[in-house]
């Protein structure tokens, strides 16, 4: 469990990197497979190392604020221009994976259009990561370097593979949310999913014990630990 600390007493801790993270959600009127409202939609993302985390990054506070820092860094990721203030920090932890690293979170509330620019916006830097990976293998044939040194290289600069929604529904067999929630995750993102969804509303105290109980069923199941 991360240790909660106050946004002011984080700023005033040296030699602590600072990591800022936001949940976008929004409420929509889109049904799956036509039939099951889906309610609202929350933004994740698939990271370039395979965990899924929130999007965001490091900032430095010596240089822009914590919320300045976080806009520059979703527009660099995603290449949208989202103002964040600090109406929309929620939480700041010492991280429980990464010594000396504070981890701010943030919530903001957008509109079902908004959400969905965000999500085309993602998709075109995929697009350009298409384009990218083909460049690498020129630049590898050019340079004698072998291929995956440079795709290594690119992806480590690049940090994200793609936006994801959170199912906030529970379908057969553990499908949905408890799915979600037994894949892995960066630093405590996963916490912060959690408290997140219950801080909006988005889903009953009684249901996101459910979907915690099934994903560790799952997770138990396949490590082979019936216990
Ligand atoms: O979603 C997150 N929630 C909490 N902590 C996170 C999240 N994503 C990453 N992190 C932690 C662990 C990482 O090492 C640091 C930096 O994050 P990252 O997004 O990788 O930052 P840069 O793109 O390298 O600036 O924060």
């Amino acid at each position: 469990m991360a240790e909660q600390i106050t946004r002011e007493d984080a700023l005033t801790r040296e030699g602590y990197r600072h990591a800022c993270h936001i949940m976008l959600y929004g409420d929509s009127s889109a049904k799956l497979f036509g039939k099951i409202p889906i309610k609202h939609i929350v933004l994740m993302q698939m990271r370039f190392d395979g965990l899924l985390g929130f999007p965001g990054g490091l900032v430095n506070p010596s240089e822009e604020t914590l919320e300045a820092g976080l806009s520059r860094e979703l527009h660099e990721e995603v290449g949208v221009a989202v103002p964040v203030g600090v109406d929309n920090h929620v939480s700041s932890c010492l991280s429980p994976s990464c010594p000396r690293l504070i981890t701010h979170f943030y919530i903001k509330k957008m509109t079902e259009s908004e959400l969905k620019e965000m999500e085309k916006a993602a998709v075109a830097t995929a697009t350009d990561h298409g384009l990218e990976v083909k460049t690498l293998s020129v630049i590898s044939r050019v340079c004698k370097c072998t291929y995956k040194i440079l795709l290594c290289i690119f992806l480590i600069c690049l940090q994200v593979l793609g936006m994801v929604r959170v199912p906030l529904y529970f379908l057969k067999n553990g499908g949905g949310l408890p799915y979600f929630l037994s894949h892995s995750f960066i630093s405590n993102s996963r916490a912060q999913l959690l408290s997140a969804l219950q801080r909006c509303g988005l889903l009953s105290q009684g249901e996101l014990e459910k979907a915690v109980r099934q994903a560790e069923q799952m997770r138990r199941t396949r490590s082979g630990d019936p216990h």
